[in-house]
């Protein structure tokens, strides 16, 4: 919209048919970054720093004849201070939350994340995502019930192998659609999928399971 110097990314905006944002929020090291390259690049590099300047992937893509243009916004770090500017909701359509399934404090802080979008976006769709899943294939057994306590979608996904990641994303984009267009039919659908979706069936398992190593750092 602000068009300042008009790049090449700012004219296909112009072209776009439809415009939607969306955000990544979690703890730091869970995976925003790697999954967000895992999806648009198709491709993994295994180690880097972690980001210290906010980042806007753009992503082009044609749903049902229109041209869709997407704005991904990865954080700045920001969340190592537990919080965002508000400017990084600011007209946000949906939103991938994420978390380390083999860091348990990074699902704990799940709801502090929760409680801070939905001060600002009430009504977005919010994706629930545990990620890291290649690292013990065992986790999918676990339950992680904060997702269905708050009546979300949830999603097993990898970064590094690629498992879900590809769904997770187009289900965003789905959704930030749809809520754009005011229209709850998607979300609806993707639950219903969900609900019958094989990782998910084994989801009652006993909070003990749940246990990982908490707080112990990716090695870098
Ligand atoms: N095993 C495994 N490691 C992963 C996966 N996704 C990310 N990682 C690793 O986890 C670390 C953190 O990944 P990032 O994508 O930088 O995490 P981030 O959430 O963007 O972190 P900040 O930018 O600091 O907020 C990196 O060392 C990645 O290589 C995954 O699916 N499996
Ligand atoms: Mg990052």
């Amino acid at each position: 919209m602000d068009a300042g110097g008009i790049s090449d990314l700012d004219l296909e905006k112009y072209d776009a048919d439809e415009q939607v944002k969306i955000i990544c929020l979690g703890d730091s090291a869970v995976g925003k970054s790697k999954l967000m390259e895992r999806f648009l690049m198709d491709g993994y590099r295994p180690q880097q720093l972690s980001t210290y300047a906010l980042t806007l992937y753009k992503y082009t893509t044609t749903i049902n004849g229109q041209t869709i243009l997407v704005d991904f916004w990865d954080t700045a770090g920001q969340e190592r201070f537990r919080s965002m500017h508000p400017s990084y909701y600011h007209k946000s359509h949906a939103c991938i939350m994420v978390f380390d399934v083999q860091r348990k404090i990074t699902y704990k802080n799940l709801p502090n994340w929760y409680k801070e979008l939905r001060e600002y976006r009430p009504e977005i769709p919010c994706l629930v995502v545990a990620n890291k899943i290649d690292a013990d294939i065992k986790v999918t057994q676990k339950s992680f019930n904060f997702a269905k306590k708050q009546g979300l979608p949830f999603y097993f996904v990898s970064a590094a192998d690629g498992t879900n990641v590809v769904k997770v994303f187009k289900d965003a984009i789905q959704m930030a659609l749809s809520y754009k267009k005011n229209s709850n039919d998607f979300m609806d659908e993707v639950m219903r999928e969900l609900e019958n979706f094989d990782l998910e069936s084994k989801e009652e398992t006993s909070d003990k399971e749940e246990e990982t190593q908490e707080g112990k750092p990716d090695s870098a």
